[in-house]
């Protein structure tokens, strides 16, 4: 038989993209002297779908945001710049950015207080690694707001890690059942800190908040984290497979941009994953509200939750948020239309109601957006001491850290002017303020680095 001499350029010069089958395909086609038709019937096989180019000019987006300084000018600036790098990703026709937006992360990456649309794709750099950051709200009706702080000081758990095993919740058996029977839940070390992280709200500026209601008088529990260690674990695997995906089919989209097509197998089970753990983040606000009512034998009045980090899905449409507070009733239809968003620790969280429109694409700012970086504010702060700092930021309020050891990079001055931002949610049709929920007192985790274990001298 006639030995054929092809090689891995014979491939690229037919069309083919150099990939793991080349040298099994030119053994194959050499050692079996094929001609130059059986070939093509052979290659037939391997062929791939078509490169997915980027787009030429950057889609339009909706800029909900104005600088009002020089420092803000700056930051919406770059925020623009990194938004202008996103939306020329293939599968992206629509787009915006919030009040609250900063950038995060290498030019390119979607910054926080952004909403980027897709067509069939769900991109997991796009709804952060905290799946699911989230607040929720109970209204415990005229009770003392100590009494719930302090009942609720005794419930939570704020710190890395999880709960001891004498000191868990319940892990539902619906919950169990629904991680075992999707792909990318059931692992065994997923399923262990599903039970661990339950009642938990790790650190930075997640918070337990504790006011009462300008509407009411009625004292509520606010409370602000994500999907812990299950949440942070399945976005390392969504991401392991959408650059899978993104090799592929568009190899020059970045990589923070790389998607999973929502019609693949993947696909389908990555977007039931996230519902899973979406409902398990709704627990995890949950069982630590209940404990607070169960410490007190008292009744929860009215309760409302919802994400600010998440994927939505209208029709073939995928809204993805990161850092912005959906509005728009269909992305939440199982819940109530009332919305928190979270200024700062002094400041009243704001309850929303609203509807979509061109410019806002269905939702709102998720907060008030820091001002500088961690490292920046605790410079800017001077001589003064970090005591000195707490009295003044936190006057007339009950504000505790879990840790003991103050974080002045979750004070009020950490974060943008609050009257800015609800000022711009006017402005641009972001939603309307329905009540508001005076501070009393909130805990946070604190700063846990300061007195870690391995610090601590012997
Ligand atoms: N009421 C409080 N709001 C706070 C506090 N710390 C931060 N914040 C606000 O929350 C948003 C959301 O932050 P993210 O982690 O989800 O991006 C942030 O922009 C602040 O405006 C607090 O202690 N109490
Ligand atoms: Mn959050």
């Amino acid at each position: 038989m006639e030995k054929k001499n092809i090689n891995g350029y014979t491939l690229i010069e037919l069309g083919f993209r150099p990939d793991k089958w080349f040298q099994e395909a030119i053994n194959h086609i050499n050692e079996n002297g094929l001609s130059d038709e059986e070939m093509m019937i052979y290659l037939e096989q391997f062929k791939s779908d078509p490169i997915i180019e980027l787009h030429e000019k950057a889609v339009d987006f909706a800029i909900n945001i104005k600088g009002e300084n020089e420092l803000e000018e700056s930051n919406v600036a770059s925020v623009v710049k990194t938004m202008n790098e996103v939306m020329k990703t293939p599968t992206v026709i629509d787009g915006a950015i919030m009040p609250d937006a900063c950038p995060s992360g290498a030019v390119g990456t979607i910054p926080v207080g952004g909403v980027v649309v897709t067509e069939n794709a769900i991109h997991p750099g796009m709804h952060s690694a905290d799946i699911c950051c989230s607040l929720m709200l109970s209204d415990y009706g005229k009770v003392d707001p100590k009494l719930i702080l302090d009942a609720a000081h005794e419930a939570t758990h704020f710190g890395p890690g999880g709960r001891s095993r004498d000191d868990q919740y319940r892990f539902p058996k619906e919950l169990l059942i629904a991680f075992e029977e999707n792909a990318f839940l059931n692992q065994k070390f997923m399923i262990a800190d599903a039970r661990k992280h339950l009642g938990t709200q790790g650190d930075g500026n997640h918070f337990l908040f504790v006011g009462t209601s300008k509407n009411t008088g009625n004292t509520v529990v606010v409370t602000h984290h994500g999907s812990r260690a299950p949440g942070a674990k399945l976005f390392k695997s969504g991401m392991k497979v959408a650059e899978k995906f993104r090799r592929k089919l568009s190899p020059k989209t970045l990589k923070q941009n790389a998607w999973i097509p929502f019609e693949t197998n993947e696909g389908q089970e990555y977007w039931k994953a996230l519902q899973i753990i979406r409902e398990w983040t709704k627990q995890n606000h949950t069982c630590i509200h209940d404990d607070i009512a169960d410490k007190l034998s008292i009744d929860v009045k009215d309760r409302f939750w919802n994400e600010h980090n998440f994927v939505f899905k209208e029709d073939d449409k995928f809204y993805h948020a990161k850092g912005a507070t959906p509005l728009h009733k269909s992305f939440m239809p199982e819940d109530s239309d009332l919305r928190l968003i979270p200024l700062n620790m002094a400041e009243p969280i704001l309850v929303v109601k609203g509807t979509k429109s061109d410019t806002n694409l269905g939702f709102a700012p998720h907060g008030a957006g820091r001002n500088l970086s961690r490292s920046q504010h605790r410079k800017n702060k001077g001589d003064k001491t970090i005591a000195e700092i707490f009295a003044e930021e936190t006057k007339g309020l009950d504000v505790r850290f879990y840790s003991n050891e103050v974080d002045i990079t979750e004070l009020p001055s950490a974060y943008k002017d609050a009257k800015t931002v609800r000022k711009q949610m006017n402005e641009f049709g972001l939603g309307e303020i329905v009540d508001e929920i005076l501070p009393f007192g909130s805990i946070m985790a604190g700063d846990w680095q300061k007195n870690a274990p391995w610090k601590r001298k012997k």
